[in-house]
């Protein structure tokens, strides 16, 4: 037999099927999806058996050196859905195979097998090996049975053993005592006196299954000794099992019972309903204000996968994937829920990883990665604030969750939910045009009104000569929630600062003629450049628009916030959140707690406070730059600064108290603070697509960037000027090749970047091109220095 294999080596030479021999011993155990150690070269690497097949083509073939999983780490599914992926993003198939899994399977694991049942119920081939204990490694089993591995698969497949995995590096793992009832318990052997024995065999009788020794022993109240009579009387078996890590620890969740929908909510969850019973694979685009209960309707259509046996996936994006959000599910779901976020360390991700894999869980909350969740009767995908840009992987492979997500659904047959208050243009574009269904939640829970907006223009509080970064009505209003004992929210933007040029005066910001993209500030030689085109312009000593001193560039941290907070306002408590103080484990949730059990007048933070924060007391939201994001030279900075407005503007008011907001701005005339006084969502659309339909940007048009790197600078001017005249060679009249042009990161690590970017639209030959360059250069990108790489739906144009 022969196992066709993706090997360990990212590379292009190496991105094909590799065939190798399935020694006879290991005919029985190796399958698809399972990683093997094999010889390549003088080497010996890891790879992922593909297929099993009878005969190769290729003479002298190596044999498989160890096989490193007694049961398959990916499905058919993932399997399938790995080289769909390796296509969509021109990424090797091997990267797209790792991104699946979680990282300690990279790297060396220790298998392990456990008994779960009696010795004599094994099969004769296996009982010697657990003669004396109830976990041997999984290497040894191998060794002790070369030829008859197929006993360990039948018995794996009975439930008779377990697989348990150990990394490596990690070293020791944590175990515990358990116990259950001797399968031939004679109680007679026990004394009519000894009550507590006699109520400890009891208690197990009731519960019929196996128990931690710990838990037994406080919910009989009896004593070690009692329990161990019973152990030395071969009543009661007890043994050591590896335990999970568990992140939640400690951590008690309250069950929280399904709410009554209300009949809007109600209107939307029958839809989906439907599609949920009938395995239909259909995409709703969830469109719900803030606090329209969009998280209640998550749960409920979660709760009718689980009712038919299935499974559910529930993404959020990272930054908000919070202990409120994470305990909300808990607590509807309780055990059933794994979760899954880069704050796990590499063992505790491993492990939920394997309670999933193991279906010992139902539903998966996590982060961009948890799409690849190896569930295998999947039911459901949701993912919540669709439009966030986190769920657009930024190394290889650059996928999108969201054709992950549908990409699943349609093997599986069920429904995936875009849910978010601000969709992105893509999603609603397509759910107007009927590619996904529209769902609308238009109101608040309960009509609660939406918060007031009102935006405080910044030229004018400079021209009244307050050059605080507080407006004299941001103050007014933080005094106010002083005296009512009433919580407040700032918000800072950073992401953005520093790379655009402002006048304080008057709000201008210089721009591309060309492109309608703000202009970088080069320090090097004190210009302004266009990342789009490569147009350069000199950096203005005065404003073009008003003639004003003050144009220059911006910047300012949660750190200088904190401290002027403290001086005009020192009676009030604050609490700073943002990068430095939730560094630590565990920091977010105690800084969030505090402030929900009202030890803060004021959180102060970044991005992070943004979303999924559900306080009732917060009334006032302060924005400090609302311009901040809106020139950052990208296409998509109008759509971003109006949803990051309008999410931070749905922190206030959310339960009785009515919510205020002020927005703090250089530019109160632009359209994406405009529309968020009004919290006009379809204004907003209408207008940005209007603009990109004039500037043909998606999503009226696709879009892919090559960039191109190198030491050697006149090399990169070199190839990535061919690279475009190719491109415009073969691509149809109406795409556009725009550059070669320098990338806004001009160089990284010592190494000049360039890039190109390709609008189009219809261009079935767009993959196949760039292909086609990457063959082209294969010498220089293998043997030379140069890098090429390849972002087909870009969303960071660095
Ligand atoms: N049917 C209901 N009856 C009573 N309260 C509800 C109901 N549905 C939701 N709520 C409550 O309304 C508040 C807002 O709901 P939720 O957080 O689900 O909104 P959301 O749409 O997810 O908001 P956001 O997008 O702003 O995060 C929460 O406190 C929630 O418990
Ligand atoms: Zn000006
Ligand atoms: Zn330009």
């Amino acid at each position: 037999m022969i196992a066709r294999t993706i090997v360990d080596v990212p590379a292009a030479q190496t991105d094909r099927l590799f065939d190798y021999i399935i020694p006879d011993h290991l005919e029985e155990i190796v399958r698809p999806g399972m990683r093997i150690v094999v010889p390549f070269g003088p080497r010996l690497i890891q790879g992922f058996v593909i297929e099993v097949v009878q005969e190769s083509d290729v003479q002298k073939l190596k044999s498989i050196e160890e096989v490193l999983d007694p049961t398959p780490v990916l499905t058919d599914e993932l399997l399938t859905l790995g080289e769909w992926l390796a296509e969509q993003t021109i990424c090797f198939r091997i990267s797209a195979y790792q991104a699946m899994l979680p990282a300690a399977l990279k790297t060396a694991v220790t298998k392990e097998l456990h008994l779960l049942t009696e010795l004599n119920e094994l099969h004769p081939y296996l009982q010697p090996l657990f003669k004396e204990k109830r976990t041997i490694l999984w290497k040894d089993a191998v060794d002790a049975l070369a030829g008859h591995l197929k006993h360990v698969r039948n018995a794996l497949d009975q439930g008779q053993l377990a697989v348990h995995y150990v990394v490596k590096e990690k070293g020791k793992k944590k175990t515990e005592k358990w116990i259950k009832l001797a399968d031939s318990a004679d109680e007679t052997k026990v004394k009519e006196n000894a009550h507590k024995q006699r109520e400890l065999l009891l208690y197990l009788k009731q519960q019929d299954k196996a128990l931690r020794s710990q838990e037994v022993l406080s919910a009989t109240k009896t004593t070690r000794a009692n329990l161990k009579a019973l152990i030395d009387k071969h009543l009661v078996v007890e043994w050591e099992q590896e335990t999970y890590r568990d992140p939640l620890q400690g951590v008690e969740y309250k069950q929280t019972p399904a709410l009554p929908l209300t009949d809007e909510q109600q209107q939307v969850f029958t839809p989906i309903s439907e599609s949920v019973l009938n395995n239909q694979s259909e995409t709703f685009l969830l469109h719900g204000v803030t606090g329209s209960g969009k998280t209640e309707i998550y749960l409920q259509t979660i709760e009718q996968v689980l009712n038919q046996g299935k499974e559910a996936i529930m993404l959020v994006p990272e930054i908000s994937l919070t202990p409120q959000i994470v305990a909300r599910f808990k607590a509807r779901f309780g055990d059933e829920v794994a979760v899954m976020h880069s704050g796990l360390s590499t063992g505790e991700k491993y492990d939920e990883w394997r309670r999933i894999h193991r279906s010992e869980v139902k539903v998966v909350v996590g982060a961009r990665s948890a799409v690849f969740a190896p569930f295998s009767k999947l039911g459901l995908i949701i993912m919540d604030e669709e439009h966030e840009m986190s769920y657009k992987q930024e190394d290889m492979p650059r996928y999108h969750t969201k054709e992950v997500a549908i990409k699943r659904a349609n093997y599986h047959q069920c429904p995936v939910i875009l849910g978010s208050a601000t969709p992105s243009l893509e999603s609603y574009a397509r759910a107007k045009k009927g590619v996904y269904t529209l769902l609308s939640l238009k109101h608040r829970v309960h009509n609660r009104p939406m918060p007031t907006v009102e935006i405080v223009d910044m030229r004018e509080e400079l021209r009244a000569g307050n050059r605080s970064m507080f407006s004299t009505s941001l103050m007014e209003a933080l005094k106010t929630r002083l005296e009512r004992k009433e919580q407040s929210v700032l918000f800072l933007n950073r992401r953005g600062y520093s790379t655009f040029v402002m006048c304080r005066d008057c709000g201008y910001v210089p721009q591309c003629e060309h492109c309608d993209i703000s202009l970088t500030y080069h320090r090097s030689n004190h210009s302004l450049k266009c990342h789009y085109c490569g147009h350069e312009e000199a950096m203005p000593s005065v404003c073009p628009e008003c003639e004003g001193e003050h144009i220059r560039f911006f910047g300012t941290g949660t750190q200088k916030v904190e401290e002027e907070l403290t001086r005009v306002l020192p009676e009030a408590r604050v609490i700073r959140m943002d990068v430095d103080t939730t560094r630590t484990k565990g920091a977010h949730q105690k800084l969030l707690d505090a402030f929900g059990h009202g030890e803060a007048d004021i959180l102060l933070g970044t991005q992070m406070i943004a979303k999924g924060l559900d306080f009732p007391n917060i009334t006032l939201v302060g924005v400090l730059a609302a311009d901040a994001m809106l020139h950052i030279p990208d296409f998509r900075s109008g759509e971003r600064t109006f949803q990051l407005l309008e999410q931070v503007s749905g922190r206030a008011g959310r339960h009785e108290q009515p919510g205020e907001v002020l927005l703090q701005s250089y530019t109160p005339d632009h359209y994406s603070i405009q529309l968020v006084t009004e919290h006009n969502y379809e204004g907003f659309f209408d207008y940005e697509m209007a603009q990109r339909r004039t500037a043909e940007y998606p999503p009226y048009r696709f879009m892919a960037l090559i960039t191109v790197s190198d030491p050697d600078l006149p090399n990169v001017i070199e190839k990535s000027q061919k690279i475009a005249d190719y491109l415009k060679r073969t691509m149809s009249k109406e795409t556009v090749v725009l550059g070669p042009v320098v990338s806004p990161i001009a160089r990284i690590k010592d190494r000049y970047r360039y890039q190109c970017m390709i609008k189009y639209k219809n261009e079935p030959r767009v993959i196949e091109a760039l292909q086609q360059i990457l063959r082209h250069y294969l010498r220089d990108t293998t043997q030379g220095n140069l890098q090429i790489s390849l972002d087909m739906h870009p969303y960071f144009f660095m």
